[in-house]
């Protein structure tokens, strides 16, 4: 058939691959930390890709960016102050700006020609540079962290991309420590967290040190995103010791939360899905609850 495919095999899914077909290259090159590829693929839109993992496409992008921000953030009542660490591509801060409780929105993003790429061909998600609650910072979350005051942020939203290479510090023991120390009493994190079906000891091992680390609640729920390994995406959600946090029942339903850029609800996220992102197949419960 002729056509041009990317091949998305890596050793974290050993045996396995998934492509896409390529219409052109739109831009490659190495940052500081990895190599940034951005094409326009045949079916899924734009596709970035950092040091050969897919990050996202435009035609699927939503239901990440929609769950990583929606699940913590409508299981409190009125989030003020919020920090996402990566997230440069700028989709997760357009989803938090949805929230018209929030005031700050901090951003730690390591590094910037991932936050150039996006404004430069993904608008649509770079978007969310333009609120004026936004402030970003651009160097290693692990520094940025360490100078928070204790107790700042109602939430954190950690969307990271896998753990090799600059996000490897993201998912240990030390940078929850300083995770929960920036989150105040009933503050919550959500990590991005992996597939169940494809990284079952780093989830193991991810909400093991959750667990000693967040007194309140762990929990791990899960989405359906279809340019992803295996096609799932998971989510760790910590809530810290203070007022309890149900993460099951939205505190904060989206539905009453007009869009701050257009007034759309989100294409994926409702409070339905919400629930249903918790309910969990029993090899993964018991996987989960044996930690
Ligand atoms: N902000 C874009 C999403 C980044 N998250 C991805 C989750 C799946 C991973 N294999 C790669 C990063």
């Amino acid at each position: 058939k002729g056509d041009k495919r990317v091949y998305f095999n890596n050793p974290m899914w050993p045996g396995e691959a998934h492509s896409l077909e390529v219409k052109n290259v739109l831009f490659k090159e190495r940052s500081k930390f990895q190599e940034v590829l951005v094409f326009e693929s045949a079916t899924y839109g734009k596709v970035l890709v950092l040091d050969g993992i897919l990050q996202l496409t435009e035609k699927d992008e939503f239901a990440y960016q929609e769950m990583i921000a929606h699940l913590p953030l409508c299981s409190i009542k009125s989030p003020k102050n919020v920090l996402v660490v990566g997230g440069g591509d700028g989709g997760v801060l357009r989803e938090v700006a949805r929230h018209s409780s929030v005031e700050l929105i901090d951003i730690c993003e390591i590094d910037q020609m991932v936050i150039d790429v996006s404004k430069k061909f993904f608008p649509d998600l770079a978007v969310g540079f333009e609120d004026p609650r936004v402030h970003l910072h651009v160097e290693d979350a692990l520094e940025f962290i360490r100078h928070v005051p204790k107790g700042k942020y109602d939430a954190i939203i950690v969307d990271s991309s896998d753990p090799v290479g600059p996000a490897q510090d993201l998912v240990e023991k030390p940078f929850f420590e300083m995770i929960s120390n920036a989150l105040r009493p009933g503050g919550v994190l959500c990590n991005m967290a992996e597939s169940m079906w494809l990284h079952t000891h780093l989830i193991n091992d991810m909400i093991a040190a959750c667990r000693e680390v967040f007194k309140g609640s762990v929990h791990y729920a899960w989405a359906n995103v279809p340019t992803y390994p295996s096609g799932v995406i998971g989510f760790i959600l910590c809530s810290t010791e203070g007022p309890h946090v149900d993460f099951r029942n939205p505190v904060n339903p989206i539905e009453k939360l007009e869009g701050a850029y257009d007034q759309s609800e989100p294409k994926f996220y409702n409070s339905q899905i919400h629930r249903a992102a918790f309910a969990l197949p029993s090899f993964v419960k018991k996987q989960v609850s044996s930690l």
